[in-house]
């Protein structure tokens, strides 16, 4: 006798998701399922809504844990859970939508990298972003460009991709720091949150050349190279500030005892005391720019 699907405090069983929402259209397409834009019928209100299709009650759980933790996350640079529900065999999950959409897909946009001004501002929001998620100790595990989407305003909110849980090391990103990659998540070390703070490191590498460094590689080289080389550095160190740099040596510390945390970083003088978004917001309208002319 099939057992009773289980209750979830964040998620609806009772509701059509297309009585409460009216889809506009496919946002993207991922390994996970459709995301689309969608607009609630009754405050207008705009959201990007992921919709997986007959998730089997083990994956249900998996995305109810994703739900839980947007449940409880309550800042203005993670993306805002705005509706959860089951039906017909299919977990709608709908956050706050972003206009800006993803940082590397305005980077292909524009064909070019972020400015250093542009970087700075996307960096100390995604370290606020990061120091509340380690202090409600949750490690995002996923850091990347992609994962970083933009507002009108001039803001960044930190959203998983599909790959989001606990990546394996055998799906090496170049993001992935090195205790990941020597798998050093026996008990003394375990994938801590410093994960997080190399990851962000390769994220301001990849917003300023394009390219995460070792992108060229095939995924066993990046490994090896991620274990055995010295941290990466920006190609052309003549084009940045010594904040940035020095911020980057932080970051991209191979000993995640001796890498800064997030709460530090932000005191580190490439983040400190900057607090207007104008940079980003010429980004977003850069970027849409270039897609509302077409
Ligand atoms: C192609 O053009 C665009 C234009 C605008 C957008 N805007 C947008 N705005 C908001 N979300 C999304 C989105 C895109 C692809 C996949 N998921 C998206 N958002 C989303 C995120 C989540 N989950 C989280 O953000 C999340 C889950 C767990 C933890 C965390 C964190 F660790 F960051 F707190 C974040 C759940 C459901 C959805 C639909 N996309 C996207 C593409």
């Amino acid at each position: 006798k099939k057992k009773p699907p289980r209750r979830y405090e964040h998620v609806k069983r009772d509701v059509d998701p297309e009585e409460a929402w009216l889809v506009l259209g496919e946002l993207g397409d991922g390994a996970f399922g459709k995301v689309f834009k969608a607009q609630n019928k009754v405050t207008g209100a705009l959201a990007a809504a992921k919709v997986i299709e007959a998730p089997g009650e083990e994956e249900l759980e998996d995305y109810v844990m994703e739900i839980e933790i947007l449940a409880c996350c309550d800042h203005p640079n993670i993306t805002k859970l705005l509706d959860a529900l089951y039906w017909n065999g299919r977990l709608w999950i709908l956050v706050e939508f972003c206009p800006g959409g993803a940082v590397d897909a305005a980077i292909l946009e524009l064909e070019k990298g972020l400015t250093e001004e542009q970087i700075r501002v996307a960096c100390k929001q995604l370290l606020l972003a990061l120091q509340y998620l380690h202090g409600c100790k949750i490690i995002h595990r996923d850091v990347k460009a992609g994962n970083v989407l933009l507002t009108l305003d001039g803001d960044v909110k930190l959203a998983p991709g599909p790959g989001w849980a606990a990546p394996s090391p055998l799906s090496p990103t170049p993001r992935m720091a090195p205790e990941v990659v020597q798998c050093e998540t026996s008990k003394e070390s375990p994938y801590g949150y410093k994960a997080d703070i190399w990851s962000l490191g390769i994220t301001l590498i990849e917003m300023a050349e394009m390219e995460p460094p070792y992108h060229e590689l095939n995924p066993l080289r990046v490994l090896l190279k991620i274990a055995k080389s010295q941290p990466p550095t920006l190609r052309h160190p003549k084009r940045w500030s010594e904040d940035f740099k020095d911020f980057l040596r932080k970051s991209l510390e191979k000993s995640p005892e001796a890498r800064w945390s997030a709460s530090q970083l932000l005191q580190h003088p490439f983040v400190a005391g900057i607090s207007d978004k104008r940079p980003l917001r010429q980004l977003v309208a850069e970027a849409r720019a270039d897609v509302l002319e077409e």
